[in-house]
């Protein structure tokens, strides 16, 4: 078992990727194809080679230069906010002001597939089909959900200056982005739109000014009535925004005084261009109207954005969505209608960004706001709004994060409970939208919202455009046969980023173009991947969950949460064999913690602050993460727990580079201390290493009475001064001690039997999935119906059961409970490695082959006896383990 997987424990998967799920695209005029749904999405691919020529974007030349683009892990685009900004300062829209106030995981981590359709015959006449220039075909969004049919009120495509300082180049952006960023006049939304006559005008202007370059007169003649042209334009196309301005107003004050479904209807027509709202919409709109907090279950891509944008346009106040990625709450800002005011706040931000944003919201020039769940965290962010009643509506976006029940739990999520959200934030009304969650995690939530259980919508947590099929067959078999030898584009997500390279030298090497894609690979390699695979260069990414965040190819989406977002029928194969499932139960164990060792780490967390009540204190988290084997987020959901539970033992605060190293330059330090009662502290409490000072920001904050942010500004002024230079490194959790527990040994008890109750549930759902899988497989094609290598029914059975069941039901599994030569072979591998200290937990994930931060893979892997006994139970292997090393004087035992 490796640790490079990019979604590895429950505390780390990322939320599967996400895309953006646009309107139908046109109907399709073949008629050949129109008569199958399924011949409709899969383009065969000699017709491919027919219809190249027709491609309009992909096949397109790229531009001379084309920069590079955007990708997962390239720098947050800052623009959003900017770009909405524009909108209050438009005069052309001032109307708008008055606006203002106004088991997914399961499949994805084992291998499935979706179809894309082949641009050439889905994207025909479509430009918003993403292009190595404009990756993310973000024109795609606003052509066809909002400017096709709203374009006048796409006000985003109006010119406004920006500051030129603002600007930056960010071709993935879309035209809209690219005018606003260019401070360009023209009015890109227009482009290819105007009449024939004057497209005739424009290139017979061209061709002569190519012809005779000299006729200087006549070429300005020309420009001018081109230019003539164009304002008249942009006029026209200002007053029919301007009007569309005025009946949506209209109907957001319609909806103010009466929220009836015709007055919600007639705004969604106008803002969406939708003819009517998809079940469980209405509903929880009208709710989040009444101020009634709601949890709202749909499944994916069936448009529960909608049911906080439209209340974020009636409400008055501001409306908080918690994402749990950055690359999430991007997406969604990107896909607001331009009519609601949208900003973010993510750590990747510069500071003057940050405070940009801060004063927007101040000003109330923002309607919507992004943030993840670590800004609660943040004092500074909270005090915004402490005092007011500035927030409407809070959303918890994929909020089955919030519980440890569910399949990813975040500990961050735990801040969001309900008397936190009210205590601080004076918050009226929560909205949890999630599109996976179980019963027990849906109470959970629930509860910790405090959500009454009247106030569930909940929806179809199926799709039933999905085709579901497992095999154990091999790969290349299912590529080469049907439907997937007539699908264009296939991304094969994988566990393992080891995997995603493997099983892509092995389709290589098979004629297949392919490429792995996984977050170990340069972020400009990775860039490029995309860029391939968006423009048809490539048909296959091998992928780990680190591919598809911000990826806009329309229905990429190779899991089942992903697949067929816009409605056609997709196809999610999930291979499995008995080997993948034994490594997956094995990674379950990888969170896990021995009371023993949660002992030593709470004597670290408290020992540092005895004494000390309201002072500051740090835990670095790498060097703690290995000195208790504790991996970094199992040290933040104790830290939580220790903070949010029925006892505040402790406050946390925001994550901070704790060591400082420091070099004086224009003053000599000792004068500089004479002056400053910080630098003074700084030479006292700093290690002097080759003329560099080195001190912990926390101990000096302690001494000086101030916080860290107070020790940051100051250090940050020095060096504006140019005294000082300094580098800050060990990320570190920092918190203060409110009280320290009396009886540090239960503690110690009552937190390792929570952590090992939530791995049995972790345990327990994976064993249901692969006995449903296996179902599939073995006997459903005899009882419930389903076709051949199809195993729809029986799996969409399956699942529904699952989600609907109660987490605590053990099903019949293949793991192994013993084996003849365990203790034997634990003994050989205590007596080669004599030097080392282990737990038996620690032996057993070695056994087992699971990484862990004190025992690396990078190292254990080494030894055969690595990942051995997978097969296995992990709690068998673990009490071999204990007896053995009891048998080892001299060794760390329990
Ligand atoms: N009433 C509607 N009629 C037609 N299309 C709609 C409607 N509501 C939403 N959509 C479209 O459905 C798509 C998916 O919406 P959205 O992204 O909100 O889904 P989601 O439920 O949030 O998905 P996920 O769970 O993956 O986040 C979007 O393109 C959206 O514009």
């Amino acid at each position: 078992m490796e640790t490079d997987s990019d979604s590895g424990g429950s505390h780390i998967s990322a939320t599967p990727p996400r895309c953006q799920n646009p309107p139908l695209p046109p109907p399709l005029q073949t008629n050949t194809l129109s008569s199958s749904k399924s011949k409709v999405r899969v383009a065969p691919s000699h017709l491919s080679e027919t219809k190249k020529p027709t491609k309009s974007k992909p096949s397109q030349p790229a531009p001379p230069t084309p920069p590079p683009p955007p990708s997962d892990a390239t720098p947050l685009p800052t623009l959003p906010f900017q770009i909405r900004r524009s909108f209050s300062q438009n005069p052309s829209i001032s109307a708008f002001k008055s606006l203002e106030t106004l088991p997914a995981g399961f499949c994805s981590r084992l291998a499935s597939f979706t179809k894309i359709q082949k641009p050439s015959l889905r994207f025909e006449n479509d430009q918003s089909l993403p292009t190595p220039s404009n990756p993310q075909g973000i024109n795609e969004i606003k052509s066809d959900a909002f400017a096709k049919k709203k374009k006048q009120i796409n006000l985003v495509s109006v010119d406004v200056p920006l500051p030129p300082a603002k600007l930056r180049k960010c071709n993935g952006e879309g035209n809209f982005v690219r005018l606003n960023l260019n401070n360009n006049k023209r009015n890109f939304a227009n482009k290819g739109k105007r009449n024939k006559s004057f497209r005739g005008k424009l290139s017979y202007r061209r061709s002569k000014k190519k012809l005779n370059k000299n006729e200087t007169e006549s070429k300005g003649d020309e420009d001018e009535y081109g230019l003539i042209i164009e304002n008249l334009e942009q006029n026209q196309k200002n007053r029919r925004a301007a009007s569309e301005l005025e009946l949506v107003e209209e109907a957001v004050r319609a909806v103010r005084d009466e929220a009836s479904d015709e007055n919600l209807g007639r705004l969604l027509r106008l803002v969406y261009g939708y003819d009517s709202f998809r079940d469980g919409q209405l509903e929880a709109i009208k709710m989040v109207l009444d101020k009634k907090s709601t949890m709202l279950v749909l499944p994916t891509g069936a448009g529960k954005s909608l049911c906080y944008q439209i209340p974020a346009m009636i409400l008055p106040g501001l409306t908080l969505v918690v994402c749990p990625l950055v690359a999430l709450m991007i997406d969604q800002l990107r896909h607001l209608p331009p009519v609601i005011h949208g900003g973010f706040l993510s750590s990747s931000q510069r500071p003057e960004e940050v405070a940009e944003t801060l004063r927007l919201i101040q000003v109330g020039a923002i309607k919507v706001l992004f943030v993840s769940p670590e800004r609660f965290l943040n004092a500074d962010f909270l005090s915004i709004f402490t005092a007011t009643s500035l927030i409407s509506l809070v959303v918890v976006d994929e909020a089955h994060c919030v519980s440890e029940w569910s399949h990813n739990f975040r500990p961050s999520y735990m801040r969001l409970r309900a008397s936190l959200l009210r205590a601080r934030l004076n918050v009226e009304c929560i909205l949890a939208m999630t599109a996976t969650a179980t019963t027990t995690t849906l109470r959970d939530v629930m509860s910790a919202l405090e959500i009454p259980l009247s106030n569930l919508i909940q929806k179809a947590q199926l799709r039933d455009n999905l085709q579901l099929s497992v095999s154990l067959s091999d790969l290349l078999m299912l590529m080469k046969s049907s439907p997937f030898t007539e699908v264009q584009s296939i991304i094969i997500y994988c566990k393992f980023q080891f995997e995603t390279d493997l099983i892509s030298r092995y389709l290589c090497d098979n004629s297949i173009s392919v490429k792995s894609y996984h977050s170990g690979i340069p972020a400009k390699d990775r860039s490029r991947i995309q860029e391939l695979f968006c423009s048809n260069k490539i048909r296959v990414v091998v992928a780990t969950v680190a591919f598809g965040m911000g990826l806009d190819k329309r229905d990429v989406g190779a899991e089942i949460g992903r697949a067929g977002r816009d409605g056609r029928l997709s196809y999610c194969h999930l291979f499995l064999d008995d080997i993948t499932y034994f490594r997956l139960r094995s990674l379950m164990y990888s969170d896990g913690v021995d009371e023993y060792a949660i002992n030593k780490f709470l004597c670290q967390v408290f020992t540092n602050g005895m004494n000390s009540h309201g002072k500051l204190c740090s835990l670095v988290k790498e060097s703690a993460s290995r000195k208790f084997d504790i991996k970094e987020e199992v040290m933040l959901t104790l830290l939580t727990c220790l903070e949010l539970g029925e006892i505040q033992y402790l406050q946390l605060l925001p994550e901070l580079k704790v060591t400082c190293t420091l070099n004086f330059h224009k003053t000599t330090p000792t004068l500089l201390a004479d002056k400053d009662k910080m630098v003074a502290t700084i030479l006292k409490k700093s290690e002097t290493k080759q003329g560099q000072y080195v001190f912990d920001i926390p101990t000096v904050a302690n001494s000086i009475g101030a916080t860290t942010i107070d020790v940051s500004n100051q250090l940050l002024n020095l060096k504006m001064r140019g005294e000082i230079t300094y580098e800050l490194k060990d990320p570190a959790y920092c918190y203060t001690i409110v009280e320290v527990p009396s009886d540090f040994c239960a503690l110690s008890a009552h937190l390792t039997k929570w952590l090992s109750e939530v791995e049995n549930c972790k345990v327990r759902k994976l064993d249901r999935m692969f006995h449903a899988a296996v179902f599939a497989v073995d006997v459903c094609e005899k009882t419930h119906g389903c076709n051949g290598s199809l195993h729809t029914p029986c799996l969409q059975k399956n699942i529904l059961d699952y989600f609907r069941g109660d987490d605590n039901c053990d099903v019949p599994n293949k793991i192994g409970q013993s084996s003849p030569f365990l203790r034997a072979d634990i003994k050989v591998f205590l007596q080669s490695n004599l030097n080392a200290k282990f737990t038996p937990r620690a032996v057993a994930r070695i056994l087992h082959g699971i990484a862990s931060p004190a025992y690396p893979s990078t190292i254990w892997s080494k030894t055969h006896f690595w990942g051995r006994y997978v097969q296995i139970n992990f709690q068998v292997v673990m009490e071999a383990a204990k007896a053995e090393l009891l048998n080892f004087a001299g060794k760390d035992v329990l």
